[in-house]
């Protein structure tokens, strides 16, 4: 449900700006209208351009108050009526009648209409169009300068085209960069920036499969905070909370692009270190450890340590077996004291 001070939407706000520059330079070019159809002595379009100036007035002055739907719909209506009687008066030669695929375009940008209604719409303006080749074909104006009419309808065909390019590409880039950030927010834990449990669980399927194919090793490591609940009693929770995201900080540091690195628990942390031995991962857990221990927080006196649990994952190990034989090793790391490492007794 919406609420009144949530934050609002990207493309919404980028569509208001584009439409405001798009309706002072329509508004521009319609007073600049006024001025040619004058001079050309047609002076029924000059007073609908006087007409348009006036709407287009209206719709920025909507778009100011944020009413971003009905100005979509006054421009669209106007950008219709307008070119419906152009083509009425001096026919389709000069290419006014594109502007009814603008007109359609920006129906299509207001999202208050239903897509239902909005295709209604749009195929009837664009029948419009298909039907002012028939309809006009023999207009009662013939206008001055009327030479120039190819040149007229080529300009027209680009002044309509390429904004409409541009808009959709926009839009096209921005509905990109929010899908991958809402992928980004889906995946990773609030705090930590880690991968969440329910993400990463395939990701990890993934990684094991895919050592499992090659025939290389992969570890699995269940790594914990010691004596947490002093840190957060003794410092309260949001320093505790700096703890968790400087500890996962430091864990990112020593993980490679390969390795999934997940915020399992609380304080608790998965991690799965595919085309990895056991001696291996012994030696990257350890470097890990002394760094842990070695972090100062902005509290002086301030120090964790982290214990961990090594196993290796076999082939034919299901994960929850192999993250059982981790656990169970965490354990044992805990009973000797913390601070310490220990593999699984069944992966030696
Ligand atoms: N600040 C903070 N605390 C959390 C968060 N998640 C879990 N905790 C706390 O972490 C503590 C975990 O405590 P325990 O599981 O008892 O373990 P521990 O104190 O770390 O002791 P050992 O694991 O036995 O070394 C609990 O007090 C939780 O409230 C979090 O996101 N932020």
């Amino acid at each position: 449900m919406d609420h009144p001070h949530k934050k609002p939407n990207e493309v919404e706000q980028l569509k208001s700006k584009l439409l405001m520059q798009v309706a002072w330079y329509c508004l521009f070019l319609h007073a600049m209208l006024i001025l040619i159809f004058l001079f050309v002595e047609v002076e029924l379009l000059a007073v609908f351009n006087v007409l348009s100036v006036a709407t287009w007035w209206f719709g920025i002055k909507l778009l100011q108050r944020d009413h971003l739907s009905l100005a979509l719909r006054i421009f669209s209506l106007e950008v219709t009526a307008h070119s419906i009687v152009v083509c009425v008066l001096i026919g389709t030669e000069y290419g006014f009648q594109f502007y009814l695929w603008a007109a359609s375009c920006l129906l299509l940008l207001d999202v208050q209409l239903k897509l239902k209604q909005a295709v209604i719409w749009c195929t009837t303006i664009i029948v419009l169009f298909a039907y002012t080749y028939v309809g006009f074909a023999h207009p009662p104006y013939v206008i001055a300068y009327h030479e120039y009419a190819p040149y007229i309808h080529f300009l027209n065909v680009v002044v309509c085209g390429i904004p409409m390019i541009y808009t959709i590409g926009l839009i096209r880039e921005i509905t990109i960069n929010q899908r991958k950030e809402l992928e980004t927010l889906a995946a990773h834990d609030s705090l930590t920036h880690l991968f969440n449990r329910r993400y990463a669980l395939g990701l990890i399927q993934r990684a094991q499969k895919s050592c499992a194919t090659q025939q290389t090793p992969i570890c699995v490591v269940m790594a914990d905070i010691d004596h947490f609940k002093r840190v957060n009693d003794r410092y309260g929770h949001e320093r505790g909370d700096e703890v968790i995201f400087r500890v996962s900080g430091q864990l990112k540091q020593h993980l490679n692009s390969a390795d999934i690195g997940v915020r399992w628990g609380g304080e608790e942390f998965l991690l799965v270190l595919p085309n990895c031995s056991l001696a291996e991962a012994q030696k990257r857990i350890e470097n890990i450890r002394q760094a842990v221990e070695a972090m100062s927080f902005n509290a002086d006196d301030l120090h964790v340590t982290m214990s961990f649990g090594i196993a290796l994952w076999r082939s034919t190990q299901s994960f929850e077996s192999a993250l059982k034989h981790a656990d169970i090793a965490l354990y044992n790391s805990k009973h000797k004291g913390r601070n310490t490492l220990t593999v699984a007794p069944e992966s030696v």
